[in-house]
């Protein structure tokens, strides 16, 4: 700690004690729990000096880090975070708490784009429900939120809850710091040390409060049927593809791997009316054409389904970004969805992002392989799932093999299912459908050669849509 932080963080403790912004009684906190301890920070803004000091420790913690943008969680961080703005020339934005019924009705005042990062600078922090209240309006406007940085840490669990929805959050003092610089300068005596200290104990894990759980729609996604799930997603093709889902009875998204646009087109138009996804490797076409794409665009509105392009993107931010829009594919074009492996870490998103996003375009992260080997480790996968949750105004779903923990509206993909088989020659394993969505928790499940393969693929993909959706319909009764 620097000999700046360390005196100032004393020296700010016994400030905010002195105007009445540490208190000590009986208060009850936005979680509805009790609590003998109450910070008040909003009184900084009456003692200018202190709401300077209050902001430089905050850049302190943050000033090497990299973002595009701060955002105070409103109100009480607001002025600490324009402090902090105008001293250090850092772009700010403005979550509104109140949507206004005039004008541009935005939520998020500033000026930024899909894809940019934004820190969230909060006051005091219990459950961590008001930095995700505000990270998820931000989310959806396809800001990236990583990381936080919080004045006061009350250590009741709530670096760790929004450590699980994406955000790492570090703290410039910890309650148990105040605590003891208090007693120190004998502003509190031992008995209120010792009850503080006690009463700490026993509410250290503090979950989210249930406004924020609804908000977050925390309900068993395995459980919930297809239409709440669609309400309950942030993400607007998330709710498209959810919504189609339901109507259509489909959860069965073909993959159509063939090297020749005309089987492509012909696969398209006889499946069309059983799947809610056409999945392809449009690098693999030897005749690719414009016209192949024109045609499948027409064939995703003739039968209602969505495009999903596998492509999994694997590159620095900057080159996926080209290979997103450019080169002959012009990918962005016409796929809804595509796929990215998160291994480069999050600018493979960011990338992505800066592509220029529309509302119809999405993506599915590839947290774990359907093949033998693959290197998807849990440790990985629980990071990719990290990654995604930053990501969540652009990020749908995941590609996996099990039932990984996301809210009800994030949507996981399944391949690697065949009635026929069990395994290939060149590594890739199968299970049944049933298997797909019942053990390995498959909203979607992803189906190749099973049906291209087949004698009659008509008829075997009507059998895999029953199969996929019965399965997933039993599920909901559960
Ligand atoms: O883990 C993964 C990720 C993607 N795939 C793709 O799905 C299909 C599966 O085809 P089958 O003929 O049913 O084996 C294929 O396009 C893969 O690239 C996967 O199999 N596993």
């Amino acid at each position: 700690m620097s000999d700046f932080v360390n005196t100032n963080l004393e020296k700010c403790t016994l400030e905010l004690f002195n105007i009445g912004a540490i208190k000590f009684g009986e208060f009850v906190l936005k979680s509805g729990i009790k609590s003998p301890i109450y910070f008040d920070l909003r009184l900084i803004i009456s003692f200018p000096e202190l709401l300077k000091m209050v902001a430089d420790l905050i850049w302190e913690k943050m000033k090497n880090k990299k973002f595009d943008h701060i955002c105070g969680v409103p109100y009480t961080a607001l002025p600490i975070s324009t402090v902090v703005s105008v001293q250090h020339n850092y772009p700010m934005i403005i979550r509104r708490k109140e949507m206004k019924s005039y004008g541009t009705k935005k939520l998020i005042e500033g000026n930024y784009s899909a894809g940019e990062k934004c820190l969230i600078v909060e006051d005091v922090i219990v459950s961590g429900s008001s930095v995700i209240e505000t990270a998820q309006v931000l989310r959806k406007e396809k800001l990236c939120i990583t990381d936080a940085v919080v004045f006061l840490d009350r250590e009741q669990g709530g670096l760790k809850n929004l450590e699980k929805n994406g955000i790492n959050t570090e703290s410039v003092l910890s309650i148990y710091e105040v605590l003891n610089i208090l007693v120190k300068h004998e502003k509190i005596d031992a008995d209120t040390f010792t009850k503080t200290v006690a009463y700490l104990k026993s509410y250290s894990e503090v979950s989210f409060s249930k406004a924020t759980r609804a908000l977050l729609k925390d309900q068993s996604r395995i459980n919930m049927p297809l239409m709440e799930r669609a309400k309950a997603a942030t993400n607007p093709l998330a709710q498209r593809l959810l919504t189609l889902m339901d109507r259509k009875k489909s959860n069965l998204c073909v993959a159509v791997d063939t090297q020749s646009s005309v089987e492509l087109i012909s696969m398209a138009e006889k499946l069309g009316p059983y799947i809610c996804l056409l999945k392809t490797h449009i690098d693999i076409i030897d005749d690719f054409s414009k016209e192949t794409i024109q045609k499948l665009k027409e064939l995703s509105e003739k039968h209602d389904f969505l495009l999903f392009e596998d492509r999994k993107f694997a590159d620095i931010g900057n080159t996926v970004k080209m290979q997103y829009k450019g080169g002959v594919h012009n990918i962005c074009d016409w796929a809804h969805l595509v796929t990215a492996h998160p291994v480069a870490g999050p600018g493979v998103l960011q990338g992505l992002c800066k592509a220029g996003l529309r509302d119809d375009r999405g993506c599915v992260i590839i947290a774990e392989m359907s093949s033998s080997g693959n290197l998807n480790t849990p440790a990985y996968i629980e990071d990719s799932i990290k990654i995604g949750n930053s990501f969540g105004g652009f990020v749908i779903g995941y590609v996996c093999q099990s039932s990984i923990d996301v809210d009800a509206g994030v949507i996981l993909f399944t391949p690697g299912v065949s009635l026929d088989a069990s395994s290939d020659s060149l590594g890739q394993q199968y299970v049944t459908p049933e298997t797909a969505v019942n053990e390995k928790g498959a909203d979607v499940v992803i189906v190749g050669r099973g049906i291209t393969g087949s004698e009659n693929p008509v008829e075997r993909a009507e059998q895999y849509r029953k199969r996929c959706y019965d399965a997933l319909c039993k599920r909901f009764e559960s």
